[in-house]
């Protein structure tokens, strides 16, 4: 007896996500001085990519042509939405003496929709108070952003950057300087934006957040060395290379 088996087709294969941003032949620097060379990644959307690399390796350059802060020199870089990305600096760039609330600090972060002068509407302070609540800071909103502690003057702009209302959150050193606990308070929020569909990339020393996240770039001397899983990018002789302590 021959026993006929019908041949299964096969299942069809879920097409991966478009990138959100695809940086192609990426050359990028400041007069007189280039910094990125040949950089081509792509930023898978709906995670938290961490972007590392020795001091002056380039880092903050890459987060500032995505943010569209630093125009390309060579090569192009293109979006995989509608929203323009939101950019969270280092908070050693904002100074601490501005006198702003911590309610100012967030209403800032619609300005690019509503501009600096125009009263902002119901819909933009309902926005600013779901990026306060979500950072945990609607206690301390009526406070000076220069009395705060260093972890909650990031959450401060973080919340600047979530009020913009964008997909797409780019963060230069979220966690530096901070004490391990305010750290792993933002690692956590980052991570669950990611979950509610905010990609996140995050230029970072700190080898705990590189290791947690779902994608690493490995920067150095400007160059895009190694891209990929974060096990498969922070091996220790990567780290030893790049004299980061293992
Ligand atoms: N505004 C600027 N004008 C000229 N050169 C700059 C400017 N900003 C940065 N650089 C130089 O570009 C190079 C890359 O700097 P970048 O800030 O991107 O590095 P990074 O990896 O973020 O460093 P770090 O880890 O210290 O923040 C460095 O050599 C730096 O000195």
């Amino acid at each position: 007896m021959t026993i006929m088996f019908n041949k299964a087709s096969p299942l069809p294969v879920p097409a991966a996500p478009a990138p959100r941003v695809l940086v192609s032949g990426l050359d990028a620097g400041y007069p007189g001085r280039p910094v990125l060379r040949h950089v081509d990644t792509e930023i898978r959307p709906f995670t938290i990519t961490a972007v590392v690399g020795p001091n002056g390796s380039g880092k903050s350059t890459l987060l500032g042509v995505m943010a569209g802060v630093i125009r390309p020199s060579a090569g192009e870089i293109t979006y995989g939405g509608s929203a323009a990305p939101a950019f969270v600096p280092q908070r050693g760039a904002v100074g601490d003496t501005l006198p702003l609330t911590v309610r100012q600090t967030v209403e800032m972060g619609r300005w690019a929709e509503r501009g600096p002068w125009r009263r902002l509407t119901r819909r933009d302070h309902a926005a600013v108070g779901t990026a306060m609540e979500r950072l945990g800071i609607t206690a301390l909103a009526a406070r000076q952003l220069g009395e705060l502690s260093g972890g909650q003057r990031q959450r401060a702009l973080i919340a600047q950057g979530l009020a913009q209302g964008s997909d797409l959150l780019l963060l230069d050193e979220p966690t530096t300087g901070l004490d391990p606990e305010a750290g792993e308070r933002i690692a956590v929020l980052l991570t669950a934006l990611a979950a509610d569909g905010v990609t996140v990339v995050q230029a970072t020393h700190d080898l705990a957040a590189a290791r947690a996240a779902d994608d690493c770039l490995l920067l150095q001397d400007g160059r895009l060395v190694s891209q990929g899983r974060p096990d498969v990018v922070l091996t220790t002789s990567a780290l030893t290379g790049i004299r980061y302590p293992a």
